[in-house]
């Protein structure tokens, strides 16, 4: 299997000791682990195109005319996001929600640092966890906080500074928490489906997080990125845009478009636990933040998820026979999300729409059909790190998975990576070692066959979720 000394734990190693705002003051020369790579460009930089996306008018959706809830679809199915405007929030809430970031990136290093997460946590202030030295690091810092549910709440990293901190977030929080309900009740009506639909999947005590970001202006500021592009793992994103200067941007249909301010809108996206309840009919977007080379940027971003391991999965009337069932049913947890996250898996975004979809797979353990396992793997050189990590927690979640070995059924599928020593590898059923073109599926077990040869032993019904036949056979031989 693969070789990973590449890829290091938390645990054995330091935590950037600066924060970018700290290295954006102090240095002549920008450290080499904030220049993005190049299959992070995807696309121009410095000309994106501004982004047409819909104004909706929160306010009518309530009402009984359609006209807005047809433009919510709309705006969903082609650019996974809007501006919402007449939402509830008053002008006022949303600059003091600014405002009492603004002051606390403003404190010196010492007040900040009164808030440092820990080196293997992501709550706190800090900023990219470092968990391999292949990672390139966004150029932001950040506050991360759990808002909801309350008791959850870890305060010893809120900022006590300045004094209203806690009382703008929690007033803020409630007010999103309204502004969510009327979004995910529209959305299930924006698709002649019952109101509740999604919110049912919830489980009594949803959680929301909140994330302050901060980018420091960055006199090198072609040369890296904010964020690199991702999609939320939320089901839904409230994203409060700093004021003056613009940094977000969309990709769709392989460009990106710069998206504009619009005074006290909120710009709101669905997350990939929205794509998978819609079984894919909302795709969640794929967005990235440029930073400015003499302005600070700010924005504050609410992620609103149902109940903390709560499975999910598509809507059953969304099941249909013209449009099976494109996901299997997923327990999102934070701390899976961010792992992969934070070691730049989200960097996948760079690669074609296939590839991230199969790698996306991998990691939110969703289902893959074979017929979907196409992977040259000479093509995937460029993001070796990228597929190192993958196929690392995967090995990890295999070990776990290998301790439940009477479950013969494999959870899951995943591309063989191992692009260097594919040739090692045999087919489980043929016998015949896969080369660098092959088409290659490993299983939660370790068993890798070629798709081609799995797909013909499996039937149809058992595809998204294979048995692995050699598994199968030393069973029926005890
Ligand atoms: O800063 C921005 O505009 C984007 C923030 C974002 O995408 C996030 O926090 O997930
Ligand atoms: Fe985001």
């Amino acid at each position: 299997m693969i070789e990973s000394q590449s890829v290091i734990s938390p645990a054995n190693h330091k935590s950037m000791s600066n924060q970018v705002q700290e290295i954006a003051t102090d240095c002549d020369k920008l450290p080499e682990r904030f220049i993005r790579k190049e299959d992070e460009e995807y696309g121009n930089i410095t000309n994106p195109s501004p982004a047409e996306i819909p104004v909706i008018d929160v306010s009518l959706l309530t009402s009984s005319s359609h006209l807005e809830l047809g433009r919510l679809k709309s705006a969903i199915t082609t650019w996974g996001c809007f501006q919402a405007i007449n939402h509830g929030i008053e002008g006022s809430l949303l600059d003091k929600v600014r405002e009492i970031s603004k002051l606390f990136f403003s404190l010196s290093a010492e007040e900040k640092k009164k808030c440092l997460r820990e080196e293997d946590d992501v709550e706190g202030y800090g900023n990219d966890m470092v968990l391999s030295d292949h990672q390139t690091l966004d150029w932001t810092d950040r506050v991360y906080l759990t808002v909801l549910p309350k008791h959850q709440q870890r305060l010893q990293f809120w900022p006590q500074n300045p004094n209203n901190f806690r009382e703008v977030v929690d007033e803020y929080c409630s007010k999103i928490e309204s502004i969510n309900e009327i979004i995910l009740k529209s959305l299930a009506r924006s698709l002649n489906l019952e109101e509740n639909c999604f919110l049912d999947q919830y489980g009594p005590t949803a959680n929301m997080f909140a994330r302050f970001n901060y980018y420091p202006p960055c006199p090198w500021a072609d040369k890296v990125l904010g964020l690199k592009p991702h999609s939320d793992g939320s089901a839904t994103t409230y994203l409060l845009q700093d004021k003056e200067l613009e940094g977000l941007q969309i990709l769709k249909d392989g460009q990106w478009f710069g998206v504009p301010i619009v005074p006290d809108a909120l710009t709101i996206n669905v997350g990939e636990q929205i794509e998978i309840m819609s079984n894919g009919i909302f795709k969640s977007p794929i967005h990235r933040a440029l930073v400015n080379s003499k302005d600070q940027r700010i924005s504050v971003a609410m992620f609103c998820n149902p109940q903390t391991e709560k499975d999910i999965g598509p809507v059953d009337a969304l099941v249909t026979d013209d449009r099976p069932r494109q996901y299997k049913n997923v327990t999102f947890s934070l701390d899976f999300y961010f792992e992969n996250y934070q070691q730049g898996l989200h960097g996948i975004a760079t690669m074609s729409n296939m590839h991230k979809e199969i790698l996306v797979n991998i990691l939110m353990e969703r289902p893959i059909l074979l017929s979907r396992l196409v992977i040259n793997l000479n093509h995937v050189q460029d993001t070796q790190s990228l597929i190192e990590l993958a196929v690392l927690s995967f090995a990890e979640r295999r070990e776990k998975a290998s301790r439940k070995q009477e479950r013969i059924r494999s959870n899951r599928l995943v591309i063989d990576v191992v692009s260097g020593d594919s040739t090692k590898i045999m087919c489980g059923l043929c016998s015949a070692s896969t080369s660098d073109t092959s088409v290659v599926a490993v299983l939660v077990c370790g068993h890798v066959y070629h798709a081609d040869c799995l797909e013909t032993r499996t039937p149809y019904e058992d595809r998204r979720d294979p048995l692995c036949p050699v598994c199968v056979d030393s069973h029926s031989a005890n």
